[in-house]
């Protein structure tokens, strides 16, 4: 279901970008040019965020801004200017932020915003301090941007909690606590984890320069200094939520194939590697099988690249499926490979001659073109613990059910 946004603005040029934007983001959107309408939608909807004009002809003094705030909206506010009165009674309410809409880069911030809410609801936060009133306060802060939270009241506790939720991704540490000092849980943090898994914020009321660098050089991202202002601490928070994501974003893209989606040849080979030396401590044997579409050539300038693409794309849809309990990959063109860890052969070159019986019979269900085709698959096994060699025996097994005819599979 598409999460609601409610706008509030008067001017309707205004309104029509913000509503643009929010539906660019994905949001269905509401507008009320009053204060009166603002209450009567309120009353009618669920909303998950509101953007609000602070001036409107029927509240002339920001009234509409305690109106979504009392009814529990996370709100943004837009200003025309920010003096100092209007700041006084923006700053009164816990908002998400607001904007100054004269400003050239308004609208792309409101976008980013709009975009980052979401994203936080999926973003875990554990706050780390011994004091119950700074962990609330910081805890209150992260609640208002809808990010998930946790607590831990020291370091030893801080480590526990992140051994059993492995997906928590941003630390924010006290320095000054009993048992471990917030640098010495930083150093232990970075011992354990990767720096592209979690970002860790340092935070101390101490009065030492020293301090900021003590955290930075123990492997936190950032400092803040108690007290401190609210808009710099959802700004640091943000862009290390940000930097983990793209980290995130470039690392999947360097291990996935761009036209299947699945992984590419170098995860794969990472990944059973891996698995290979894990299996040889154990003297069990992994196996790999190698698929490969026959005459595909004779595909692509029969029916076009494209449909090609359709073809591999099916195919990959329901190796997927088929092989969900391995690890599945595209190697490279017309070639796809399956590595079965903890798989008897038998049972292994069961399901591949059942994914082989299935291609031949529904092949024609991949493209529009309703292109018939066969696979061949060449399997290998046995106690050969390098990825190098595994592939090498499979691919002669391709071969040879190449030479053989096509369309079964080999061992
Ligand atoms: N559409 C499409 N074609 C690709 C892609 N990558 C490789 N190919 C084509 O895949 C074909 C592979 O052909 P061959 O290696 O000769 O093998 P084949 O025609 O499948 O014949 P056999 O394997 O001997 O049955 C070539 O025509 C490549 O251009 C791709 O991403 N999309």
């Amino acid at each position: 279901m598409k999460r609601k946004i409610l706008i509030v603005e008067d001017t309707p040029a205004i309104a029509l970008v913000q509503k643009h934007i929010a539906l660019k983001v994905g949001y269905e959107v509401d507008v009320a040019e009053t204060l009166a309408q603002t209450k009567i939608l309120i009353s009618q909807n669920n909303y998950f965020c509101a953007v609000v004009d602070f001036i409107l002809p029927d509240a002339p003094n920001g009234e509409a801004v305690p109106c979504t705030i009392n009814a529990e909206i996370p709100t943004i506010v837009m200003t025309g200017s920010i003096d100092k009165k209007t700041r006084d009674t923006v700053e009164k309410f816990p908002i998400i932020d607001y904007i100054i809409k004269e400003n050239k880069q308004a609208y792309q911030y409101l976008e980013k915003q709009l975009k980052r809410l979401p994203r936080n609801e999926s973003v875990k936060v554990l706050v780390v301090d011994d004091s119950i009133s700074t962990r609330h306060y910081i805890v209150s802060l992260l609640l208002r941007h809808k990010y998930q939270v946790s607590e831990a009241e020291d370091g030893k506790q801080a480590l526990e909690m992140l051994a059993k939720s492995p997906d928590i991704s941003v630390i924010i540490t006290d320095n000054e606590m009993p048992n471990m000092n917030g640098d010495e849980l930083c150093s232990e943090i970075r011992r354990l984890y990767n720096n592209d898994e979690k970002a860790i914020i340092g935070i101390s009321g101490a009065d030492s320069s020293e301090l900021s660098t003590l955290f930075l050089k123990n492997g936190a991202n950032d400092y803040l200094h108690k007290p401190f202002n609210n808009e710099e601490f959802y700004c640091r928070l943000s862009q290390n939520v940000d930097m983990l994501q793209q980290i995130a974003t470039i690392k999947r893209q360097a291990n996935t194939d761009y036209l299947t989606d699945l992984p590419n040849r170098r995860y794969f080979f990472e990944q059973a590697n891996n698995s290979l030396k894990e299996l040889s401590l154990k003297k069990v044997n992994g196996a790999l099988a190698m698929i490969d579409i026959d005459h595909f050539k004779s595909i692509n300038d029969t029916y076009g690249h494209d449909a090609g693409d359709q073809v591999l794309k099916g195919l990959a849809i329901c190796l997927k499926k088929y092989f969900k309990k391995y690890l599945v990959a595209r190697l490279g063109g017309e070639e796809f490979a399956v590595y079965f860890a903890d798989e008897t052969p038998q049972e292994a070159l069961k399901r591949l001659e059942g994914f082989r019986y299935f291609v031949e019979n529904n092949s024609q269900e991949f493209s529009k073109e309703k292109i018939k085709l066969t696979i061949s698959i060449g399997f290998s096994t046995g106690p050969v613990y390098q990825m190098d060699t595994l592939l090498k025996q499979a691919d002669q097994k391709l071969y040879e059910a190449k030479e053989a005819g096509r369309n079964q599979v080999t061992s």
